[in-house]
């Protein structure tokens, strides 16, 4: 583990729709952020890239193949958690608009597609909103999150991008 908190990568995988761009999020069924609805993705094991890492995990949780060049970096997001510094993590964040195969359901998590611009906010980790909308839109973002000592609330949210 780095100084600042675990590797760790999330991917949202987009797909356009009649109705608008559609996200897909998942259902944590275990571990971290159990219950909640979550990115796709998780820990970068040693010898990785983040971006090798993130192809295993969309892999493990969801059965869908990306390729590196479907990979568009959308920046980083860290996540403090004071009450809590062994939680601490450092997030590399994608997105990517072609993969191969059908979402199924894991172990991990349970796959399912949201509208980007109507996400399910009150499921979701509550700092989602302070970066994801911009990510989701094409956007990058250098972002650190800061949370209350419930472990669960935001207490600040500072972008670190001129
Ligand atoms: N405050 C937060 N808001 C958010 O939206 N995602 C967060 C978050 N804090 C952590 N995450 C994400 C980043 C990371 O992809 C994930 C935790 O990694 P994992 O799913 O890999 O953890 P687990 O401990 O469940 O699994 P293993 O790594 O398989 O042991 O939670």
């Amino acid at each position: 583990m780095s100084r600042r908190g675990a590797a760790v990568t999330l991917c949202f995988l987009l797909r356009d729709t009649p109705a608008g761009t559609e996200v897909l999020l998942g259902m944590k069924r275990t571990g971290f952020g159990k219950g909640k609805i979550v990115g796709i993705g998780g820990h970068v094991e040693p010898g990785e890239t983040d971006q090798e890492a993130v192809i295993r995990e969309v892999f493990e949780e969801t059965g869908l193949s990306v390729l590196p060049e479907d990979l568009v970096d959308a920046g980083a997001v860290r996540f403090v958690f004071p009450a809590r510094p062994e939680w601490n993590m450092e997030t590399s964040l994608f997105t990517a608009w072609t993969w191969q195969g059908e979402p199924a359901e894991s172990d991990e998590i349970v796959p399912e597609w949201f509208p980007a611009r109507r996400l399910p906010t009150d499921r979701m980790w509550q700092d989602a909103d302070h970066w994801l909308p911009v990510v989701l839109e094409g956007g990058q973002v250098n972002v650190v999150v800061t949370m209350h000592t419930d472990n669960e609330s935001v207490a600040s949210s500072e972008s670190l991008l001129p």
